[in-house]
């Protein structure tokens, strides 16, 4: 018999909390209500104080297992770990973030609690105490819901970025638990070197200008270009773009893509197709400028102008000057 606790495990990226974490805080806070208790599960060294950056997002509760092995610790060791924990509290349900990390403690815990685990979700809801996973499958061509009616823990690593963080009011409660840590021999991490990545992706912007296949041309793109630098912003594609050689993935929006949520995105010449729409329509506000009053971009756009793409890239970028 499973306890009414929905746990997010923190995940640590350098010395700082990987924003995902907090993430999940949001999402699972909007999931619980009033029938379960959220609780963030959170390992680290003992002089780390990693909780200091969960409080704001609102849990209910904040387990912290300290043990100056973790930051270097192996996966493996991560989901012993877990296990341990799992086996005394027995919550309901288990969140990680679809990070490269997230993707290889939560199988591992996983097989040896012998439940299910939806993986790199799009979505969740509780159905009662079912968890409900929504997931893109069969080559991301349609969503499926899955659920784990038989066991429990449940378990769902969730995309990056699919859910926005949000502090909340209420004082998260800090507790500090035990656990005997096993080493994984095999395993030895003996060094650990920061990989210093400067290269963003569209998902880092907080102002998007997001091209689609009506303003592909090389003109508009440029047109496009000035624009974004005007903005402060950076350019994003519909998935047709990146077979352009001056595009690539990290500039993809949408459900094989990146999930964004600017506080500005203006679409030219984007459809509005669902794989689109997927990875952008939780954006603050969405300007669209298609020439077909049709088109489903529309539909999700706060504001909208039918016609020439590269017309209305112009006459902004003059106002400008
Ligand atoms: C498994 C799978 C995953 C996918 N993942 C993604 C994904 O992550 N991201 C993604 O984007 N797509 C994805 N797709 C593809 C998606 O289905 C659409 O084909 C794609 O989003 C269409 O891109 P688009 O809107 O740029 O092009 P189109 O659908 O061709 O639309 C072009 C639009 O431009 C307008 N237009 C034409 N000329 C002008 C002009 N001069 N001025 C203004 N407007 C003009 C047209 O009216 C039209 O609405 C995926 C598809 C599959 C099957």
């Amino acid at each position: 018999m499973s306890k009414p606790e929905l746990w997010v495990i923190a995940e640590r990226r350098l010395d700082h909390i990987e924003p995902t974490t907090q993430q999940l805080i949001t999402k699972a806070k909007g999931l619980a209500g009033d029938h379960f208790k959220t609780v963030v599960i959170l390992l680290e060294a003992t002089n780390d104080h990693l909780e200091d950056e969960l409080k704001a997002y609102g849990p209910d509760e904040i387990r912290v297992v300290r043990d100056d092995r973790f930051p270097t610790a192996t996966d493996a060791e991560h989901a012993d770990a877990l296990e341990q924990l799992v086996t005394k509290y027995q919550p309901n349900s288990i969140l990680f973030g679809a990070t490269i990390t997230g993707r290889s403690i939560a199988p591992r815990l996983q097989a040896k609690l012998r439940t299910g685990l939806t993986a790199d979700c799009l979505d969740l809801r509780f159905d009662d105490d079912t968890l409900v996973a929504t997931k893109p499958s069969y080559g991301d061509n349609i969503m499926c819901e899955i659920i784990c009616p038989d066991h429990r823990p449940q378990m769902a690593t969730v995309r990056p970025n699919t859910f926005v963080a949000n502090t909340a009011e209420g004082a998260a409660t800090v507790t500090t638990d035990t656990i005997t840590f096993h080493p994984v021999d095999r395993l030895q991490v003996k060094a650990a070197t920061p990989v210093v990545n400067t290269a963003t992706t569209v998902g880092d912007a907080s102002r998007v200008v997001a091209l689609g296949r009506g303003a592909a041309s090389a003109a508009t793109i440029d047109t496009a270009t000035q624009l974004a630098e005007k903005f402060g912003g950076r350019i994003g594609v519909s998935r047709p773009l990146t077979d352009q050689e001056r595009f690539n993935h990290d500039d993809q929006i949408g459900q094989s893509g990146n999930t964004i949520h600017p506080e500005l995105i203006l679409t030219f010449g984007v459809s509005g197709a669902v794989q689109f729409l997927v990875g952008m329509q939780d954006s603050q506000t969405i300007v669209a400028v298609n020439s077909d009053k049709d088109a489903p971009i529309f539909d999700v756009a706060d504001y909208g102008y039918v016609g020439d793409a590269q017309a209305f890239m112009s006459a902004l970028l003059a106002q400008f000057v």
